[in-house]
């Protein structure tokens, strides 16, 4: 090899392991799709991949933490007074109520992470996306979609986390949001999961792709 050539391939090294690649469009990433979907997989994957340049939003929630949660990793573990107080402020981008207790994607964290130059990753379900949307939140939606309902059966089935009822209640909510997805203008981008590492790249290309092209 000659030693320009060398240089080039050892400098382009260097450069790869000391700084991430940013996307052009830095806008936090809103992915949705119903449960068993294939979202976490996904995203985990764009984690492992780009561990400098993505990072999961943290949630609040009023909910207690469980064993081995930490407080402003899994989630920001805040007081009902302290949730509903932030949310008359406006505080958040979206917020719900699950099971009794509420949970929230503050302005602030999503703020705070992106200053450090990173790519802020949400999680979010359908209601969610629709409150990020009426605010007119400057952000990027992803639609994962299974490739049929049978197999997101057999995915939720397969993963062995749910009961039957919440399988059950999963099926029929992922039918409202297959249908809430095919709504002009909702996503930037949908990406069918059928087989992993092709969805993966799709994700990535799309995330790296410039604005314009969203
Ligand atoms: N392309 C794929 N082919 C086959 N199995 C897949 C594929 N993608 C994901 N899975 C599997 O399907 C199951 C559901 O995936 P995952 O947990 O990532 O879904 P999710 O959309 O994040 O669900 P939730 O919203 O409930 O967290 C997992 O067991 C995962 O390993």
């Amino acid at each position: 090899m000659r030693p320009s050539v060398l240089f080039r391939v050892t400098r382009s090294r260097f450069i790869h392991s000391m700084a991430p690649v940013l996307p052009p469009d830095r806008r936090p990433l809103v992915i949705s799709g119903p449960s068993g979907a294939g979202k976490g997989t996904l995203f985990t994957l764009l984690f492992q991949r780009h561990p400098d340049t993505f990072t999961f939003s943290v949630s609040h929630t009023t909910r207690g933490p469980r064993d081995g949660e930490q407080h402003g990793v899994n989630y920001h573990f805040v007081t009902r007074d302290a949730f509903e107080d932030l949310k008359a402020r406006d505080g958040f981008v979206e917020s719900a109520t699950f099971g009794g207790n509420m949970y929230g994607t503050s302005k602030a964290t999503i703020e705070e992470q992106s200053a450090k130059g990173k790519v802020v990753v949400l999680d979010i379900e359908m209601e969610g996306v629709k409150q990020i949307k009426a605010i007119g939140f400057p952000a990027r939606f992803v639609f994962i979609a299974p490739p049929s309902e049978e197999e997101l059966e057999r995915r939720l089935r397969g993963r062995g986390t749910d009961s039957e009822a919440s399988i059950l209640k999963r099926l029929a909510q992922a039918k409202v949001e297959l249908e809430y997805s095919t709504t002009p203008g909702v996503h930037d981008k949908i990406i069918v999961n059928e087989d992993v590492e092709t969805a993966y790249r799709e994700l990535e290309e799309f995330v790296f792709s410039p604005a314009e092209q969203s």
